[in-house]
């Protein structure tokens, strides 16, 4: 049979390529190349402010199966450099479906290729940890191929990248949105109690929705926001987000802000992520880039404490260097598939946080208990007040 004309080309840095079918938006775009194995979510996936300077390749082969709605957005924009899928997208059957997955690409300004091995491409990113990828859509077919193998090898990479007051919200906001959904054996906080500072690093909004269901009242901080910013709205606890880029480009500001609230209060304190990260570094820890990091709603996390297993959804592609943890801060959770570092607490004060995503909206609700945790160190703190 024929074979269609390719309209999509796929140049890793080694000078690796793969054709395809481009939808979304036309031209060109070069980023870091990562996998997801998450079965749902892509919408999710592609706005989820964490993957800010990546192409994302989804290793689940049904893609724009259920469209795209007005709901599911982690936040307004896709924030993904570009998609990579096996097939090209099917119509969207869904009664929740605004728009086929194609056209909401295309209007964002994002590129998507279809119809590639991504078996194949999964291996390279594995073998190669994170290649750095430069992807053209052209509806004509006419690719300068060896212009995109440079374009892939003249990217930076996302080490010593600082990505978070890219996708930071530029205003101060409040948030009271909650949940939609309940995990089981929870029950929704009807009314707020707890005052709570988010910092936005990239925050994704059903981590917001999950602390409003937990009974916080969400004031949400710019990333640069200083620790006298913070204090001056007497929060009773202080939330740190998930993010993109490297934590330890965020030692400018980010850092030294958490620092300070270490050192001039006894707050209450919990991140996810980026914020767990940057938590780590706070109290002294390091953090390094990881092979081929890990993106995925089927991770399991042992938490080291009850013994218990949590299936996780993650996405990172750095991680705290469980070795270079200080006194008085212990390891709380590790990765069962590569014993990395998932979680930390200080021994003496409710300062804790997790490199996986409790809120996992969708994706598995093991974890959802962290969110209670916080709050109920808040409500703690207020009764010895
Ligand atoms: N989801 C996140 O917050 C990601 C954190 C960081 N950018 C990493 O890749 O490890």
């Amino acid at each position: 049979m024929p074979q269609p004309t390719p309209t999509a080309c796929l140049a890793l840095a080694d000078g690796t390529l793969f054709y395809g079918t481009g939808f979304g938006a036309t031209g060109q775009t070069v980023a870091e190349l990562c996998f997801n194995t998450a079965m749902t979510g892509y919408q999710e996936i592609m706005t989820d402010p964490s993957y800010a300077g990546q192409v994302v390749t989804f290793t689940f082969p049904h893609v724009g199966n259920v469209g795209v709605n007005p709901e599911d957005d982690e936040t307004a924009e896709p924030v993904a450099a570009g998609m990579v899928v096996k097939w090209d997208p099917t119509s969207p059957s869904s009664w929740r479906a605004a728009e086929p997955l194609k056209t909401w690409l295309e209007r964002r300004g994002r590129i998507g290729i279809g119809g590639i091995d991504t078996r194949r491409l999964t291996r390279a990113i594995r073998r190669q940890g994170a290649p750095h990828v430069a992807i053209a859509h052209d509806p004509e077919g006419k690719f300068d191929i060896e212009a995109l193998i440079e374009a892939a090898r003249g990217f930076s990479g996302l080490v010593g990248l600082d990505l978070a007051r890219d996708v930071t919200c530029a205003q101060s906001y409040r948030w009271d949105e909650m949940r939609w959904a309940w995990p089981e054996g929870y029950t929704r906080q009807e009314s707020p109690k707890h005052k709570v500072v988010a910092l936005d690093y990239g925050a994704k909004r059903n981590i917001l929705r999950c602390l409003a269901s937990a009974g916080c009242d969400v004031t949400v901080l710019p990333a640069t926001a200083t620790a006298e910013e913070v204090l001056a709205h007497s929060p009773d606890g202080v939330f740190l987000s998930n993010g993109p880029g490297d934590p330890a480009a965020t030692g400018q500001y980010a850092v030294p802000m958490i620092r300070e609230i270490l050192d001039k209060t006894e707050l209450p304190l919990f991140g996810i992520c980026l914020g767990h990260q940057m938590l780590a570094l706070a109290l002294g820890a390091k953090t390094i880039k990881m092979n081929h990091g890990h993106h995925g709603a089927n991770h399991p996390v042992k938490d080291l404490e009850t013994g218990k297993v949590e299936i996780t959804s993650m996405n990172h592609g750095f991680t705290v260097d469980s070795q270079t943890l200080p006194k008085g801060v212990k390891e709380t959770h590790v990765s069962l598939f590569d014993g990395s570092n998932c979680g930390i607490r200080m021994s003496d004060r409710p300062v804790f946080s997790v490199q996986y995503h409790p809120e996992a909206s969708p994706g598995p609700q093991d974890s959802y208990y962290l969110f209670e945790r916080f709050a109920a160190a808040m409500a703690a703190r207020a009764q010895f007040a």
